[in-house]
């Protein structure tokens, strides 16, 4: 593996999944990254991906520098051939040249800003990041996708199913604020690569990107796509459609005891962090339901599992 820019860099969904949970049963720290250094760059906040992907360097032996570059980095300027004379201090140019000085893999993060629907496609910061450093660049969430939560979910899905082909709901849930579309859109692609029977529930007006979601069942009514799920995956986003808009706030979709009540007992994940009693109900977070520790713990097995291959790769 090259980069890891989205869950279509992973060529052999199975192997990785396995790997993953070898790493984690053996928890041995390898010799692998030693005298390698990952730099992670954060433009927005961040608990899980930043602890786990750092936890997930040092278990492979490499040195980790974190930095909150939208705090406290230069503002950076994209746009090639521009004139900087405004409020722009340092070209991507530089700032990625310079971090590959430093560093064997970095792993950024940036989110779309939710108003230009084609601007945040093009992924302009995590594609310039790549274009302009010479070492390789991991995703750790950016406007369209978050394929490292995505891999923890499909581990964490093998790992506690009990049959060969379990039934998974992406159900979208209530938010006051525009979220983005990334955490839902690589679980979608991931869940197309696993053996499940997947669905998605969502009101009308907040379907996913077509392009992503494919041949995948969507179906408007969350009752009727909840029955007999084995795993319900909770999340809100923002309006695709109408794009990056909040269009309702409709309470009767959070996800209570009483939907539960529609599934086959269903584990119930999410990506944290969940807004508790807007997105899902207390009665099912503090539940034995409830998956989603477990989850987050996955996280850093996940992030070993995608820079092992990489460092594989590096010599
Ligand atoms: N990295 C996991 C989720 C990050 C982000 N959630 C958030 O921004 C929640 C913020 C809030 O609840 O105020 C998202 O949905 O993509
Ligand atoms: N799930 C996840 O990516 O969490 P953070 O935003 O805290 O990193």
């Amino acid at each position: 593996m090259k980069n890891y820019f989205s869950t279509h860099d992973i060529q052999n969904i199975q192997e990785l999944i396995n790997q993953a949970l070898e790493l984690k049963k053996s928890n041995t720290s390898l010799e692998l990254g030693k005298g390698k250094t990952l730099g992670l760059l954060f433009f927005n906040p961040s608990l899980r991906t930043r602890l786990s992907t750092e936890k997930a360097g040092k278990l492979l032996g490499m040195d980790v520098m974190t930095m909150n570059a939208g705090k406290d980095g230069w503002a950076l300027e994209f746009e090639d051939g521009a004139i900087m004379n405004s409020d722009k201090a340092e070209h991507i140019k530089e700032a990625a040249g310079v971090l590959s000085q430093y560093c064997d893999i970095i792993g950024v993060r940036a989110f779309p800003e939710l108003i230009d629907r084609d601007k945040d496609e093009e992924e302009q910061v995590l594609k310039s990041f790549q274009k302009y450093a010479s070492v390789p660049v991991i995703n750790l969430e950016s406007a369209t996708g978050h394929p490292l939560q995505a891999l923890t979910d499909a581990i964490t899905i093998t790992e506690l199913k009990d049959k060969p082909k379990p039934k998974v709901v992406l159900t979208w849930a209530p938010h006051t604020k525009a979220l983005p579309q990334s955490v839902p859109n690589s679980f979608a692609e991931i869940m197309q690569k696993i053996d499940v029977d997947f669905v998605i529930t969502n009101p009308k007006g907040y379907d996913l990107n077509p392009k992503v979601t494919g041949d995948v069942k969507v179906i408007h009514d969350q009752e009727e796509a909840l029955k007999d799920a084995d795993f319900v995956y909770v999340k809100n986003w923002s309006s695709y459609e109408n794009y990056g808009k909040v269009l309702s706030t409709e309470k009767d979709w959070t996800f209570n005891q009483q939907k539960l009540k529609h599934t086959n007992n269903a584990k119930v994940m999410h990506c944290l962090p969940v807004r508790r009693n807007v997105v899902i109900a207390d009665d099912v977070l503090d539940s034995p339901n409830a998956v989603v520790l477990q989850q987050a713990g996955n996280r850093t097995f996940a992030a070993q599992a995608v820079m092992k291959r990489i460092l594989e790769n590096l010599d």
